[in-house]
């Protein structure tokens, strides 16, 4: 019996810039995305035909409406494999949070079981596998510091972010993605991110200048639904976080400091001031 163990990286989104609504439903969007070291377990142990899924909390499906296992059925059938495998998921990132847990378990299945059913699956073909099940799914193959155009499929890697600490801060609302798009009216922006003075400072190392250019347009459709976001925005900065911004569709908060100590001090007094689910994460740095 064979079996192996992945993690499944969260990833926050340095800058998300959305550039216009497609005929396909789908918003062509530029991103800086970041992988940190918060994660989901899976592990995979090699079984005949079938593909079965334990998941580790209540409320999660343990079926074809999970993500990782929607990843393991299109593996298996693109590849006309007979084998199966059970996938058992131990869940750490929020649910419905901006942090693409469920893209990173579905990521993570298509790459462990390409290795454990041997199919030899180069990345690229994997790739075009992810971007099926979701738009964050191929970043979460990669890691590490990517930016991603298309509908956040097509990537290139980037310099990657100087190592540091990310504080995670989920108030306790659950923000759908779809919601969020529908709801995105560029008349509500006031900041765009320049992507362009972005790349400049991760190539220079420059921590700081990342720090000032962090952007992110769909705050104007979700901080104005959930004010707390905004709160948490604020404290974060008081604490002493370089910066602070809600990631992908929210409504997760992250900041962002060069210190271990600090990090864990502004997460002790977002704790006290009752936020309910917080983390301290380093950043990925390379694929893993
Ligand atoms: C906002 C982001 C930023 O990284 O992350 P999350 O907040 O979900 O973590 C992503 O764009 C989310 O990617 P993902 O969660 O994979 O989205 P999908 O499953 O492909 O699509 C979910 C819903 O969002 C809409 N959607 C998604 C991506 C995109 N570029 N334009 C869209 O309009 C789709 O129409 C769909 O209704
Ligand atoms: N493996 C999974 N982990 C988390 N959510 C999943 C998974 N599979 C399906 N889902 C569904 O997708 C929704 C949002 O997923 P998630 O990836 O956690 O958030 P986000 O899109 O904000 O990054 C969840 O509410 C859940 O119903």
């Amino acid at each position: 019996m064979d079996m192996l163990t992945l993690h499944a990286y969260a990833k926050i989104n340095l800058a998300l810039d959305v550039l216009y609504k497609r005929a396909d439903g789908y918003h062509e969007v530029t991103m800086v995305m970041q992988a940190v070291r918060l994660a989901d377990t899976i592990t995979l142990v090699d079984q005949p035909h079938d593909i079965e899924l334990s998941v580790s909390i209540p409320g999660l499906p343990a079926d074809s409406g999970n993500l990782a296992y929607r990843a393991a059925a299109l593996l298996k059938s693109y590849a006309a494999s007979q084998q199966g495998a059970h996938i058992r998921l131990d869940k750490r990132i929020p649910l419905a949070a901006g942090l693409a847990g469920g893209s990173a378990d579905a990521a993570a299945v298509l790459k462990g079981l390409n290795t454990l059913w041997g199919l030899n699956l180069g990345l690229d073909k994997l790739s075009k596998l992810a971007a099926q099940l979701g738009s964050d799914v191929p970043f979460c193959l990669f890691n590490g510091t990517m930016q991603a155009t298309g509908r956040g499929e097509l990537l290139e890697p980037l310099p990657p972010l100087k190592p540091c600490y990310v504080v995670l801060a989920k108030p306790a609302i659950a923000v759908s993605t779809s919601w969020v798009y529908q709801n995105f009216n560029p008349g509500k922006v006031t900041v765009r991110p320049d992507i362009r003075a972005m790349r400049t400072c991760l190539a220079q190392g420059n921590l700081a200048g990342v720090a000032q250019n962090l952007v992110n347009v769909l705050e104007s459709v979700t901080i104005p639904a959930y004010p707390e976001i905004a709160k948490i925005k604020e404290s974060m900065l008081t604490y002493g976080a370089m910066a602070a911004l809600m990631s992908g569709s929210g409504p997760t908060v992250f900041g962002l400091t060069s210190c271990q100590e600090q990090a864990q001090d502004i997460a002790c007094r977002l704790q006290a001031e009752g936020v309910p689910e917080i983390f301290v994460a380093e950043t990925v740095s390379k694929v893993e």
